[in-house]
């Protein structure tokens, strides 16, 4: 349940009062997400959703979020619009927490995404790079390839609990993506957490995309890797060919790949599963059992690190070049 701050009656009326949305008519809790507290906010002016910003995301980083889904949501992609004040900001205080409302996107995520969702997603991901390319602001990707070391580092001593062996197996592959990581392949703001619980449908079709909590500047093929690993592996850990294709000529019906951004993702797949093995391995042996934050299990991206490990060129992604049959 992702509400770590409650907040009175009264901090709302006063807090909303800064607003030009109408009277509220009903605030509500809603259990999904881990990071930030999030309330359904009914006004007579419309729904919203209000977001309470929680310790695990800097405060110093909202103007850069809430700058590019103002950027994004102007320039055409569907995402939530933060709602600005009377005196003109999008960010405030309430119970003591940054705190920003935004407009309500219907739909919802998709639970056994089929290929035509991989399809729409690769698409979309490409027009918010493309957008992206004319969002001014930067914000360095605060878990990009140099952090993996130092956060592996600073897991306790109990790595090899989770599997024997484990310990040993992500020192070699971070020797591995170290000597490797590609420079140079074309860059811009990437949503860097394009998992299916933030991509929202409505009838079939893609109606927006949420959570741009860890968007950043980094390379957009690293995007393209986070999101093959998120969306194209069944339940039994297998690669689903078939959703992999999809969701790479949704993404070039939109923009291109370069020779050498194909060249590179096996590589880039290889990393983004080990920034997911190793986020969820840190909260793994470091959050109590019990708390708000949902644990995820790491090992199932050690399972796609390891199958990622396997490929040889991305074709076995499904890639295929443009003008091209698969
Ligand atoms: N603009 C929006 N429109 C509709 N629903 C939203 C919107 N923003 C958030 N939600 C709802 O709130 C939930 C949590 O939002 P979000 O994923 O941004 O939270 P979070 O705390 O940053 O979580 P996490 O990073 O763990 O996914 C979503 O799953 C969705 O149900
Ligand atoms: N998408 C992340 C969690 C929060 O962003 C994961 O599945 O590990």
């Amino acid at each position: 349940m992702a509400v770590y701050t409650e907040v009175g009656e009264t901090e709302l009326f006063e807090f909303m009062a800064g607003y030009d949305i109408g009277q509220v008519l009903s605030y509500k809790g809603i259990a999904e997400g881990v990071e930030n507290s999030n309330f359904l906010l009914r006004t007579t002016g419309g729904t919203f959703i209000l977001t309470l910003y929680e310790k695990r995301v800097n405060a110093g980083d909202l103007p850069y979020f809430l700058g590019l889904m103002q950027y994004l949501a102007g320039h055409g992609l569907s995402c939530p619009l933060p709602v600005t004040r009377r005196d003109g900001e999008t960010l405030g205080e309430l119970a003591g927490r940054p705190a920003a409302i935004f407009t309500f996107l219907e739909g919802m995520g998709a639970r056994r995404p089929m290929p035509a969702h991989c399809r729409a997603v690769g698409e979309a991901m490409a027009r918010l790079h493309a957008i992206g390319q004319g969002f001014p602001m930067h914000r360095a990707n605060g878990l990009s390839m140099p952090t993996w070391r130092p956060l592996f580092q600073s897991c306790p001593d109990r790595v090899d609990t989770v599997e024997a062996g484990l310990s040993r197996e992500i020192l070699s592959e971070l020797d591995h993506l170290e000597a490797r990581w590609p420079t140079g392949l074309p860059a811009g703001v990437i949503h860097a957490d394009l998992f299916t619980d933030n991509v929202f449908f409505l009838a079939g079709d893609l109606s927006g995309i949420i959570d741009f909590y860890f968007a950043c500047n980094d390379l957009l093929a690293y995007d393209i890797a986070i999101t093959l690993c998120a969306w194209c592996f069944e339940p039994d850990g297998s690669f689903n060919l078939t959703k992999g294709a999809a969701l790479l000529s949704g993404y070039q019906s939109v923009r291109p790949l370069e020779e050498a951004e194909v060249a590179a993702l096996p590589l880039l797949c290889r990393g983004a599963a080990m920034r997911f093995l190793l986020t969820r391995l840190y909260d793994w042996l470091t959050v109590p059992d019990g708390s708000f934050v949902t644990k995820k299990d790491p090992r199932e991206y050690l399972r796609k690190l390891r199958f990622h490990r396997t490929v040889a060129s991305a074709g076995e992604y499904g890639y295929t070049a443009i003008g091209e049959t698969g």
